[in-house]
């Protein structure tokens, strides 16, 4: 395993260039490849993630030209992809095995798909069961609930359909996505409690990008009119990555800044640009434009003074929260983040393996089912800690924040590369020392 030294760094200041969305990027791969039309996607991400959502579209038939390094051409496919039987490895890309597994189940081809072993530890039966529900052919082809799965083609029924939203939204996202591809009209009543609800907004306007419709009553019940045809708007243009910048705004928050990303603003649909509300709760000072948000540290007349904690429901911001539990460190008493229980289903069990790093650079933390509560050493941070990653990108780029009080080691820094390969290189141009 390789690893990543990084020195103390004692300020935070600069401009930094965001890489695409994530979630933009593989929703307007996936619809542009079931539109009508040939879509230019700019500023697309290039990352593990958005590769595995590549690859499986041209593995199903789709053509996709490369125009330069973040600018694809994708030939839409008209609501039928070409090649009806096919194998699919997904990686641990949820935004692209969750929707491809609601659309093959639709399809009325034969398919299979798995990922990496630790996706095959990421719950799906939610998504499953409410296909299973319009009659679709899925199998499950190791334990029961997981992935890899096997879809058979099915007569499929519409009707109204239930699913539950407390695991993962990505389940009805994807559903959202497939069922204006079928004959009929579909109601879908989510059950209990809708986590993550700012990517089902994010899906709802990109389906709307491409002429698609959803009637919403509110949040539990939606009608899905079909058949509906994806149409290309010609050209689309990814925002930058707002979960991306948490950890840019937040190093400006500790470190002084000013530091200022560029590619999302106050117009974004992504919810993790509310990750600059909780960093201003916390004291720090942000502003906001059309297409940037710029954070500095809380500033007194006199000097500068440190963050404060904060106790939030981060359930709108799962992936953002991460970074606010490493600025916690940075923050004048005990931070406490909540309603964060589907961390334990994302890349690793995300709340044990956070509690368990930051005790290494002496922080006292408490864990529960749901929550994770964070107090910094009462003195200094334990310098030269040894960061484990656990093949979770934001675990790595978490932990970078560490370097704005004492040096660590970073391991396998390379898992950054699920969404953001050169994360590293652009934290080292805003950090000095
Ligand atoms: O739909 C999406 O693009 C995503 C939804 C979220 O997952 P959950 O809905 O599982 O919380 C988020 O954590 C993930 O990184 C991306
Ligand atoms: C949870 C994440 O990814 P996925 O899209 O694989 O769910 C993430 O990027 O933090």
């Amino acid at each position: 395993m390789d690893w990543l030294d990084l020195p103390a760094a004692n300020a935070a200041r600069g401009f930094i260039e965001l890489p695409g969305s994530k979630s933009i990027s593989n929703r307007i791969l996936l619809l542009a490849a079931l539109a009508n039309g040939k879509t230019l996607v700019r500023n697309l991400l290039i990352s593990d993630d958005t590769a595995q959502m590549l690859n499986a579209l041209e593995t199903l038939g789709i053509k996709i030209n490369q125009i330069s390094k973040n600018d694809y051409s994708v030939e839409g496919a008209k609501g039928k992809f070409p090649v009806k039987q096919a194998d699919l490895f997904l990686g641990n890309a949820g935004t692209a095995f969750r929707p491809l597994v609601a659309v093959l189940a639709i399809m009325g081809g034969h398919y299979r798909l798995s990922g990496v072993a630790r996706m095959h530890e990421r719950p799906i039966a939610d998504l499953v069961n409410a296909l299973r529900q319009l009659n679709a052919n899925i199998a499950y082809l190791g334990n029961e609930g997981f992935p890899p799965l096997e879809i058979k083609p099915a007569e499929l029924q519409t009707k109204a359909i239930s699913i539950k939203g407390d695991v993962s939204s990505q389940f009805l996202s994807g559903l959202l996505m497939a069922l204006p591809l079928t004959d009929k009209t579909t109601t879908i009543i989510v059950n209990g409690m809708l986590i993550s609800r700012p990517y089902v907004e994010l899906t709802l306007a990109q389906m709307a990008r491409f002429g698609v419709q959803v009637i919403q009553k509110n949040w539990q019940h939606f009608t899905v009119p079909a058949p509906q045809t994806y149409k290309s708007p010609g050209e689309i243009i990814v925002e930058g990555d707002a979960s991306s910048a948490s950890y840019f705004l937040a190093a400006g928050a500790i470190g002084g800044g000013p530091v200022r990303v560029e590619g999302v603003g106050i117009e974004s649909l992504q919810g993790d640009i509310h990750f600059a509300d909780a960093l201003e709760k916390m004291g720090a000072h942000i502003r906001k434009g059309k297409n940037w948000i710029e954070s500095s540290s809380p500033i007194s007349d006199t000097s500068r003074q440190s963050l404060q904690a904060i106790d939030l429901d981060c359930n709108h911001i799962p992936d953002a929260a991460m970074t606010l539990a490493t600025t916690a460190l940075f923050a004048k008493g005990t931070t406490t983040l909540r309603n964060i229980a589907s961390w334990r289903v994302k890349e690793t069990d995300r709340i044990s393996a956070m509690a368990k790093e930051l005790r290494k650079v002496g922080a006292l933390v408490e864990e529960g089912k749901d929550f994770i509560r964070i107090t910094p050493p009462a003195t200094a941070l334990t310098p030269h800690a040894i960061i484990d990653t656990y093949d979770d990108h934001r675990m790595a780029m978490c932990f970078s924040l560490v370097s704005l009080g004492v040096p660590l080691r970073i391991n396998d820094p390379g898992c950054v590369a699920k969404t953001f390969p050169d994360y590293f290189k652009k934290f080292a141009m805003i950090v000095h020392s």
